[in-house]
């Protein structure tokens, strides 16, 4: 029996990729060091994985920006504007690399990124590669084969993980007519045996190919691709050991087609669908090995052995202990590095901690499930199984975690707190009289720059440097700047800008009881970003009010409109680590009473336009079509409750970023929120092409210009866009704002931005006519 790993937390212990790329970006160090953080990292990864007692460990599983672009580098899938660009310049392969992540606007240049999107279901986000009709790949990037030659000079022959052709192109967009991805294959395949010989001659025996989509709906057209290209591969390489990894969902109706293709191991996700184990084994041909994901690479909770181990005890049963291996159900990226860190006892107490894994701990829980499930386990493996027990036993009993009056509250939910007073026309023209917006009013979605010095004041507090009334003080000084700031170049709709919050699920999470959260749990969120998702572990309540002091005190400084800013119950569920011990929907259910709660004293407090973002509603989405609905009716559920409480001229607003609305644009019409901000910049307002041929009823704001990239718009761009979505929406229903909040920006291009923003709606307002405002 073996332990492998799918993949390990590339950003550092201590963020420092994160560090050295944006020290790089902002011209403070050279791409040499840029490279030796890299390096760093990667020979402690395999060092963590290798004492922890890990026999496969993977290569390639690192990356400098993100693992699907380097795929993208890697075949040499470089759409022409980076090419003519970047390659007249005296940059560097990382330049090019980092321009197609993040756009490249200097030296008289002005290239836009290209489009990132969630990677499945996580919060984690990939450049989504860009195929062309009768696109060409081919070997540039040999990122691959350096990094499984730095491991073998280390003394470990690693586990390569390449995204396998298939995933690779179904990851990837058509950007223009006349052909389909899928058809791509046969040109990529050459690219893929080119970098497999030269994995080969360098002495790799395993080869991790990671194909997601197997755990997905697939059309008969894919499976047989699926077919053919393993049938090729298999052909050109008898010698190399090929590993097929599925992950995040069950195989499914793909179970037939993924044990049936021509690879020496398959890797399936337990966690997510543990009652696949039996008809996998059933299915599995002779001499194929299985993989078990059995150690949760999604959630923080320590793993049951007991139950891990009698999984295992079944494989082993009916394949022999050979042909068993040991895995998280994915690849570690979505685990935070190590619990250690963790040593402050009253942010995490050791009640709590104690029942957590980390990456590194989780490494370790592998390969004791291998001990315990040898045939003679030591006595400390059996030490270790004991205290499991116990700790499991702990978090099952204790009373942190139920509290009967919140779960009775959900259990009164009636339908009518689920629905607003009136419906929307009613509601639009009491808001209407109430607000009295212009035409294409402008907005923007909450956060302003989290500068260095923001972000400083809270560490300054954390450590104790400033009192609390200090920190305040600075936040209200901030606020007033950002407020001052957005009456001068004229928005219609300010925001107080989210100074005083780390990260807008955090934030909420350190509010809440049934939360706690990490000093240094952090994750990867796309690029150097990164988050640090709270830990549900109880029952959730609001014990006081959270976000009414600042929004109050915002609208004191100014006599426009204030928009209140909440994070909704589905992202917040969504972007946090949740307890695993009831359904999420119940979760859901308590966290939306609690923003229901917050929504109806910021309406006390006078606050009447307010938002609840849930850019995470899409991303929750099942990966199975089949299994939509029963989400959909109860995240759509939870918003509405979350909602609901208001009168009918308090405007409530909802914001996404990343989504593709085609498929649930009546959940999306379902929700009922009075306007929509949207992110539709990157995608050149193809997505509100679904609004128009639904006629979403309510009002949209979709994304006029894309805030991921430092690049500024400008007035023109902008008008083009809005011109693009007058065509689909009528005037009266369109709202002007970027596509997401501008945190990561800084200052000096959002004022340029949002000043070209102001200019463009109203260029719309002075080209308006009676036909386009029906
Ligand atoms: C909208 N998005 C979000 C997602 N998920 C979330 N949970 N939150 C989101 O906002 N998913 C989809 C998108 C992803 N987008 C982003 C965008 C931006 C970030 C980001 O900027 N992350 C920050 C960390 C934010 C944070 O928690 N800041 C804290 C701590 C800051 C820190 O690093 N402090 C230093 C000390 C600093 C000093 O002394 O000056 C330290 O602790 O060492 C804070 O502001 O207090 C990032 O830096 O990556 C994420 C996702
Ligand atoms: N209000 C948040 C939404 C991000 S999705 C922000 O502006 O950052
Ligand atoms: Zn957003």
């Amino acid at each position: 029996m073996l332990t492998q790993n799918l993949g390990y937390p590339r950003i550092g212990g201590q963020r420092e990729l994160k560090k050295v790329c944006e020290n790089y970006w902002a011209g403070k160090t050279g791409y040499k060091n840029v490279l030796a953080v890299g390096k760093n990292i990667r020979h402690e990864n395999w060092q963590i994985q290798k004492d922890a007692g890990i026999d496969l460990i993977p290569s390639n599983d690192f990356s400098y920006y993100d693992h699907v672009l380097d795929h993208s580098l890697m075949f040499g899938a470089i759409p022409k504007r980076y090419n003519e660009v970047m390659l007249k310049q005296d940059n560097e392969e990382i330049d090019l690399y980092f321009a197609m992540a993040r756009g490249y606007q200097k030296n008289g240049f002005d290239v836009v990124a290209m489009e990132m999107t969630k990677w499945f279901d996580t919060n984690y986000h990939y450049i989504v590669p860009e195929f062309y009709k009768n696109q060409q790949f081919r070997l540039f990037s040999q990122k691959i084969v350096h990094e499984f030659y730095e491991a073998k000079q280390l003394g470990i022959v690693s586990k390569p993980v390449l995204i396998g052709p298939v995933s690779y192109l179904l990851l990837g967009k058509e950007k223009e007519a006349g052909f389909e991805k899928i058809d791509l294959i046969k040109n990529l395949l050459p690219v893929y045996a080119d970098i497999l010989t030269k994995l080969q001659d360098l002495g790799a025996e395993w080869i991790q190919f990671d194909e997601p989509f197997l755990s997905l709906d697939l059309t008969e057209k894919e499976q047989q691709v699926y077919r053919n290209t393993y049938k090729q591969l298999r052909k050109e390489f008898p010698r190399l050991n090929f590993l097929l990894a599925t992950y995040f969902e069950r195989l499914g109706d793909n179970a037939q087609l993924a044990t049936s293709l021509p690879v020496d191991a398959l890797h399936i996700d337990l966690v997510r669908a543990p009652q696949q184990l039996d008809e996998v084994l059933e299915l599995l041909p002779a001499k194929t090995i299985l993989s078990l994901g059995v150690v949760d690479g999604r959630n923080v909770w320590k793993n049951d052995f007991e139950q891990s181990l009698a999984a295992i005890q079944k494989a082993k049963d009916k394949l022999g202990a050979d042909r068993v291996w040991i895995a998280p159900s994915c690849s570690l990226i979505h685990s935070p590095c190590d619990l250690k860190s963790e040593s402050n006892n009253d942010v995490l107490t050791p009640e709590i901690k104690q029942w957590l894994a980390f990456a590194k701990q989780k490494v370790s829980e592998i390969a004791l499930l291998k001990s315990l499930s040898g045939n003679a386990p030591g006595v400390n493996a059996q030490y270790k199984l004991a205290g499991n027990i116990h700790d499991n036993t702990s978090r099952k009993t204790s009373i942190l975690i139920h509290n009967s009056s919140i779960k009775q509250r959900v259990v009164n939910i009636k339908e009518s707190d689920a629905q607003r007073k009136s419906s929307f026309p009613s509601r639009k023209q009491q808001q209407q009289a109430l607000l009295n917006l212009p035409l294409f009013a402008t907005t923007t979605i909450g956060s302003f720059p989290q500068t260095a010095e923001v972000r400083s004041w809270r560490s300054q507090l954390k450590k104790g440097a400033i009192n609390q009334a200090q920190y305040d003080l600075h936040i209200a000084a901030e606020t007033e700047k950002a407020v001052k700031w957005q009456e001068e170049i004229g928005l219609d709709v300010l925001v107080h800008g989210e100074f005083e919050r780390n990260d807008m699920v955090e934030y909420f999470g350190g509010q809440l009881a049934g939360f706690t959260f990490t000093q240094n749990g952090w994750v990867q969120s796309y690029g150097s970003r990164c988050v640090k998702p709270p830990i549900i572990y109880g029952d959730v309540s609001r014990p006081e009010a959270m976000t009414v002091k600042w929004s109050a005190y915002a609208q004191s400084l100014t006599n426009k409109w204030m928009k209140g800013m909440l994070t909704g119950p589905v992202t917040i569920l969504q972007w946090s680590f949740v307890r695993n011990d009831q359904p999420r929907s119940e979760t859901c259910m308590q966290i939306a009473l609690a923003i229901r709660d917050e929504v109806c004293d910021l309406e006390k407090a006078g606050i009447k336009i307010i938002q609840i973002d849930e850019p995470a509603i899409r991303e929750g989405l099942p990966l199975r079509k089949a299994d939509w609905a029963t989400y959909l009716d109860w995240a759509v559920k939870a918003f509405r409750i979350s909602a609901g409480g208001v009168q009918d001229d308090t405007q409530i607003h909802t914001h996404m970023c990343y989504s593709e609305f085609n498929d649930i644009i009546q959940s999306i019409a379902d929700m009922d929120a009075d306007v929509i901000t949207i992110e539709t910049s990157r995608s050149q307002m193809e997505l509100l092409d679904v609004f128009a041929d639904f006629k979403y009823p309510n009002e949209i704001g979709p994304g006029v210009y894309d805030i991921h990239s430092p690049r500024v718009p400008n007035k023109d761009e902008m008008t083009h866009l809005l011109k693009k979505a007058r065509a689909v929406i009528p005037d009266s229903q369109l709202w002007v704002n970027p596509d997401c909040g501008l945190k990561t920006r800084g200052w000096d291009e959002t004022k340029k931005a949002l000043t070209e923003m102001v200019a463009a709606a109203k260029e719309m307002r002075a080209t308006v006519t009676e036909a386009s405002i029906i």
